[in-house]
């Protein structure tokens, strides 16, 4: 379920009198995705989405995030574009809702990753960064560690209800982390995705048959922060096995195709464990305040917290970076 908002043919095509991108031919709500409401559009220029931004999404953040996509899609990388009106704004407002349209995107997120994902994913992880090296402005990360704190404080009435014992091993690892987190200045920062799980890279089959990528997509997590920080969620997103097994070829494989376009410092190889230590906390935590927050009946489906618990109890054993992959 993907569609808070309702549009009306109507107000759809009074939207588009505003672009330069012909009579609007076809218009279907699009059922995945949890944030906001999007629809897959098909007008005389071609196929695009509209995303009209719900509530999570705070208004005055929007230039960023379509600045930082407009940046990316402007050097090459594979990302929505925001497409401009004729009066040169793409932020625009339709249903009482910030809305924007993008250029859609080819392909089909993984519904299961096989080995042949991860090294184009590497990649495209890499050139991302490597984009929007000549992005400036910052963004700080709404949900970096030191959100995680009051977020288990949010969590704590409730927590151990979802497991016996969650919050006090929640409390020590937490203490653990924040202990070990690199300093200020010690790892390069950049443009991150901060969420790049499979359902938010298309891909097709390229003419080897083997997967390319086709596309970044969900840019509303996006921030500034430390780059090898981006490489360890999606550690956490894909090298997993769905019994919870970490594949360690799968992990080296998305690894050295990201260092074949931007080879990690030293700092950021040892600080590598850590890393994967805070962003399997990052999304225990937002998922577990979701799993308490979200009524039953309610049209979203929850995510399982205890996954990352288990992802997060084996980063907290694994010895060094070369047991992940390095
Ligand atoms: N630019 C795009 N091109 C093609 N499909 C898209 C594009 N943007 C979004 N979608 C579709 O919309 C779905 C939800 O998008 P997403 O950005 O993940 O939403 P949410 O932020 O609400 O989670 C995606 O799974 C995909 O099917
Ligand atoms: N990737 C997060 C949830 C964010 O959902 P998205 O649909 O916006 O990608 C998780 O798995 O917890």
């Amino acid at each position: 379920m993907a569609v808070y908002t309702e549009v009306t043919d109507e107000a759809l095509r009074t939207f588009l009198a505003a672009y330069p991108l012909g009579e609007l031919v076809a218009f279907r709500g699009i059922a995945e995705g949890v944030e906001n409401s999007n629809y897959a559009l098909k007008t005389g220029s071609g196929d695009f989405v509209l995303t009209l931004y719900e509530k999570r999404v705070d208004p005055v953040e929007l230039p960023w995030f379509l600045g930082l996509m407009e940046h990316l899609a402007a050097q090459g990388l594979r990302c929505p574009q925001p497409v401009k009106a004729r009066d040169g704004v793409a932020l625009r407002e339709l249903a009482g809702r910030p809305a924007a349209i993008c250029t859609f995107l080819p392909g089909v997120w993984p519904r299961r990753v096989r080995p042949a994902h991860a090294a184009p994913l590497g990649e495209a992880l890499g050139r991302l960064h490597a984009a929007s090296a000549g992005f400036h402005a910052v963004r700080p990360n709404g949900l970096g560690p030191s959100a995680w704190g009051p977020l288990l404080d949010r969590c704590r009435a409730g927590g151990d209800a979802v497991q016996p014992g969650l919050i006090a091993e929640l409390d020590g690892k937490l203490a653990a982390i924040l202990a070990a987190w690199p300093a200020t200045g010690a790892l390069p920062v950049g443009q991150i995705h901060a969420d790049l799980f499979p359902d938010n890279v298309f891909f097709l089959d390229g003419p080897d048959g083997r997967p390319v990528v086709s596309g970044l997509i969900d840019f509303y997590f996006a921030c500034t922060d430390l780059l090898a920080y981006d490489i360890a969620v999606c550690l956490n997103a894909w090298a997993f096995e769905p019994d919870g097994a970490y594949n360690v070829t799968r992990a080296h494989a998305l690894l050295a195709a990201y260092q074949r376009v931007r080879p990690l410092t030293a700092a950021e190889a040892a600080a590598l464990p850590v890393l994967c230590r805070g962003a399997a906390m990052r999304f225990l935590l937002t998922r577990l305040y979701d799993w308490m927050a979200t009524p039953p009946g309610a049209l979203v489906t929850r995510k399982d917290p205890l996954e990352y618990l288990a992802k997060l109890r084996f980063f907290a054993a694994a010895e060094g970076s070369a047991a992940l992959g390095l």
